[in-house]
């Protein structure tokens, strides 16, 4: 049987934007061509083969795992969030079951002469062109190539024949061509590969993210809090304590807990505020960032966190505080913060990504980047003290801030070989806690000796509050980068490379 396709959910992730564009033609194809649509065609001249027959269909997904909207618009395996695949030979494998949690809506006919030019398009769009996954690799053209083929013929011009009987001056295409190519561009640096949502322990959403190599991170709704960050050999970099209580309203020990609106107790708010109890939402229209972030090769999330009736009762200030999760082809984690006031009148808040990295042994662990600098002693009711010249390492409670820290540090993790760079922006301040030995065997959630395998080094603003007035927005951002310590020097040489 064979009706209007619309193009797999696979297909259209990877086709971003121009999925309509592609759904479309698939439809004409099916109108003009129906036998085509269903079989393997092969082009002897291009080499390039499309098939769209039956692949078997994926199983069911488990009880606990839901699909998020937009995560419908992504692979059905979670491992390949970037899609098409192509193998040596120039195929390219386009599956035509994906699980929808919707009923995939029907596909609307172009009109021929409509189609025509469109074609052409298919064709002529370079690879960046295109506001999709596959542009990042440089396959969406091989796809538009194929897909067009499928559709209708084994040239462009025998498709362009089939498709329509309509004829266009060459100036017509090319000014259809040169207008959509302008509207894909505009939303290319925007356009974000998938993720997948699943349940976590509660039944919260939890985002999964993962890159070609294998690194991975994990956020969960509860808090915006990164619960998880993998590298590309499944090593977990994040510390999360084996007593951790993860239930809402508490904070998750571990992982990376957002602070917000206030830090540690200086406030009358809880504890570090309220952010990190809260449940975010996947944020599914944000905004553009203000400043470039180069967004290729990275996947990510946009989560959004707005004030509830009880908040404002506690804090009376109307704000979006928005995060995007990105992970790099090359496993990095940045986090990107922006806080509007949607208020009124002008307020202030304190901010801090309270990073729980995960360490071999806290005696063998030093950070760089830090020396000669002011810090504020939470140990000494806030007082300040100077460090002194050398690297800082850990042979008791730690708990301090220091201010006007540089753009880049680096922990250097001895035993393991492992250096984390932490890279920041907007955020003036680096806090260093380890409660050691006393103070976890005080702590419910944390087991006592496991002060030695975690170091906490927030990324902060708060030694002086940040202040907004109406309509204004501050971004602060945070990149992680887990490097073997012997290249770590080439990171510590480029501070500028945020
Ligand atoms: O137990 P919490 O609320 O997660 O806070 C842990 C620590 O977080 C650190 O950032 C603070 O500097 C410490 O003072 C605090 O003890």
């Amino acid at each position: 049987m064979h009706g209007h396709r619309t193009l797999p959910a696979h297909v259209s992730a990877s086709l971003g934007h121009a999925a309509p564009l592609y759904s479309s033609l698939a439809a004409l194809s099916c109108a003009t061509e129906p036998t085509r649509a269903d079989s393997s065609i092969s082009s002897s001249r291009s080499r390039v083969r499309v098939s769209l027959a039956a692949l078997p269909a994926p199983p069911a997904p488990p009880a606990h795992h839901t699909t998020h909207p937009r995560a419908s618009r992504i692979p059905a395996v979670p491992s390949d969030p970037w899609l098409v695949q192509e193998d040596g030979a120039g195929q390219i494998s386009l599956p035509c079951h994906a699980h929808s949690p919707s009923p995939a809506p029907a596909p609307q006919l172009l009109p021929p002469p409509l189609a025509q030019p469109l074609l052409c398009l298919c064709y002529l769009l370079p690879p960046r062109a295109l506001p999709c996954r596959a542009g990042v690799d440089g396959s969406a053209r091989l796809v538009a190539r194929a897909l067009a083929r499928v559709l209708s013929s084994r040239s462009l011009a025998g498709a362009v024949k089939a498709v329509g009987a309509g004829r266009f001056s060459r100036a017509r295409v090319v000014v259809v061509l040169l207008l959509l190519r302008l509207m894909s561009m505009g939303h290319c640096s925007e356009q974000r590969p998938g993720f997948e949502v699943t349940k976590d322990w509660n039944g919260a959403d939890q985002v999964a993210i993962r890159s070609p190599r294998g690194a991975s991170v994990r956020v969960c709704l509860h808090g915006g809090q990164v619960v998880s960050w993998r590298n590309d050999r499944g090593e977990e970099l994040l510390f999360t304590s084996s007593k951790a209580i993860f239930k809402p309203p508490r904070a998750t020990r571990g992982g990376i807990p957002i602070c917000f609106p206030q830090f540690g107790n200086c406030g009358t708010l809880e504890q570090h505020g309220f952010a990190r109890n809260k449940i975010w939402t996947i944020d599914e229209e944000a905004p553009p960032l203000n400043y470039g972030d180069n967004n290729n090769n990275k996947a990510s999330v946009d989560l959004l966190l707005k004030p509830s009736e009880d908040d404002l009762k506690c804090w009376p200030h109307c704000f979006e505080l928005r995060l995007r999760v990105s992970l790099s082809m090359d496993g990095d984690l940045s986090l990107i913060s922006r806080v509007r006031n949607v208020n009124g009148k002008p307020f202030s808040f304190a901010f801090a990504y309270h990073t729980y990295l995960s360490v071999s042994d806290i005696s063998e662990v030093r950070i760089e980047g830090l020396e000669t600098l002011d810090y504020l002693d939470n140990l000494s009711q806030r007082e300040r003290f100077t460090e002194q010249g050398d690297a800082i390492t850990f042979e008791s409670e730690v708990d301090r801030v220091y201010v006007g820290s540089p753009g880049v540090i680096a922990v250097l993790d001895h035993e393991k070989k492992r250096t984390f760079i932490v890279r920041k922006e907007g955020l003036p301040d680096i806090v260093v806690w380890n409660p050691w030995e006393k103070k976890s065997k005080t702590m419910a959630d944390f087991g006592d000796d496991e002060y030695k395998q975690m170091l906490c080094v927030d990324a902060a603003a708060v030694e002086r509050a940040i202040t907004l007035k109406p309509g204004e927005e501050w971004t602060g951002k945070l990149e992680l980068s887990a490097v073997p310590s012997t290249n770590c020097s080439d990171h510590l040489d480029h501070p500028g490379r945020l």
